[in-house]
Order: C-alpha cells, then sequence, then structure tokens
C-alpha cells in the first residue's frame, strides 16, 4: 500500500470538493451487488453529471510519477465519488475482482474533506498483521491492494468525502511490481552517482526483459 499525502494540493482539492458538492447524490447501495450492497450505507455523486470530475481526476491519476511507479497502471476500472453523512459506514466487505471488463489489482481513496472536519469515517484494512485506519489530510491518495477486507466506519458527525476507483496494472501480481519498482530506484539512483555505463545498461536490459515476461 501507498500513502502519498500531497497528490493534490490542498487549494486544489477544495476547488475540486466545490464542484463535487455542486453536483447531485444519489443512494450508494444501488452500484454495489450481494454482500456489499447489504452493508453500503453512503451516498454516491451523479456518475453522469460528474463525468467531467471523475475524468480529471483519472488524468492526474495515470500521469503522477509515483502512482506510476507503485500501480503500473494500465487502466482505470471503475471511479465514483462516494459522501458518508453523520450515521453512515459501510461495512466489511471485499471488492469485486472485476469491473467493466477490467480486473481489479489496486484500489484508491482520494481524500477530499478535511479529516478534522467529521468525526469517525475511518478506512480500515485487516491485514495479515492487524488493522490499518487510514484517515489522512485532504489531497491525500491512498492506494492498497483490491483483495483485502475493508469498511469505512461510521461517521458520528461531519461529512466524508472521498473520490474512489479501481486500478488495474500492467503486472498483475505485487511481488512483481515490487521488484520492477525497485530495479527502477536503483537505476534511477546509480545513473544520478556513476552517470550512464554498460552496467545501466545491463540493468536496463534485464528490467525491461521482465517487464515483458511479467506485462499483460
Ligand atoms: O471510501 C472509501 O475509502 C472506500 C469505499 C469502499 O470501500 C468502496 O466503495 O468499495
Ligand atoms: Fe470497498
Amino acid at each position: 500500500m501507498l500513502l502519498i499525502d500531497n497528490f493534490l494540493d490542498r487549494e486544489t482539492a477544495e476547488r475540486l470538493r466545490k464542484k463535487i458538492l455542486d453536483t447531485p447524490f444519489l443512494a450508494g447501495g444501488a452500484t454495489a451487488t450481494g454482500r456489499a450492497a447489504k452493508v453500503k450505507n453512503n451516498l454516491q455523486m451523479d456518475r453522469e453529471r460528474g463525468r467531467k470530475i471523475l475524468d480529471d481526476v483519472a488524468l492526474r491519476l495515470m500521469t503522477h510519477e509515483q502512482v506510476e511507479l507503485y500501480a503500473i497502471p494500465k487502466r482505470i476500472a471503475a471511479m465514483s465519488v462516494n459522501r458518508y453523512d453523520a450515521g453512515m459506514e459501510y461495512g466489511s466487505h471485499t471488492d469485486a475482482p472485476i469491473m467493466n471488463d477490467c480486473r481489479c489489482d489496486l484500489s484508491f481513496t482520494l481524500f477530499l474533506e478535511d479529516h478534522v472536519n467529521y468525526e469517525g469515517g475511518e478506512l480500515v484494512l485487516e491485514q495479515e498483521h492487524g488493522l490499518l485506519k487510514v484517515k489522512p489530510a485532504i489531497g491525500s491518495l491512498f492506494l492498497y491492494s483490491t483483495g483485502l477486507i475493508h469498511r469505512v466506519t461510521p461517521v458520528a458527525s461531519g461529512s466524508r468525502l472521498a473520490c474512489i476507483g479501481w486500478i488495474q496494472s500492467r503486472v498483475r501480481d505485487e511481488q512483481q511490481r515490487t521488484i520492477l519498482r525497485e530495479l527502477n530506484i536503483a537505476h534511477r539512483a546509480y545513473v544520478e552517482r556513476h552517470g550512464h555505463d554498460e552496467l545501466v545498461d545491463m540493468l536496463l536490459k534485464n528490467s525491461a526483459n521482465l517487464m515483458r515476461m511479467w506485462c499483460d
């Protein structure tokens, strides 16, 4: 998982938040299926009316250097903006593995309300080594593996606003993505220290070959 705390600067995030709040919201349960539909109690921005807003976030996401390095994104499977007013929550669930014919490898939440303005509304992930609670400042982007059980705890006061979505990566396996990312980081650091030499060519050849082997 990865937290990018200044994915959007505060001013851009506030501007986006205002545009979103001027767009109609509908009951969120309609877009979930099975178990998720039973535990989902939130509001969702009308996707058709908010299409430009979603497209703007998608473009920023697909071209962000840290997201590219971490997620190796191929495409965004689906996106929406959700709002949790006081009393709303999203109980424990797992997200669908396929949306709009895309495999969902990574989920993301872009936080669009400042954490001091609402009580509760934490994103809680069940990991092998215990629970992880996430509630960062406005403009922060959190990326996590889609396979994890997670929930949004009840909002006690204020409103939680977030843009969420799912990414299909070019590389399905998390360990393989880590290897490619670290080779990329090592390559950049080496070139910075020593300049380009024949070892860099060897490193680039091998990371390119691994990418060819693993990508889809
Ligand atoms: O709002 C969030 O951070 C996550 C919401 C969620 O789990 C979902 O919509 O599937
Ligand atoms: Fe979810």
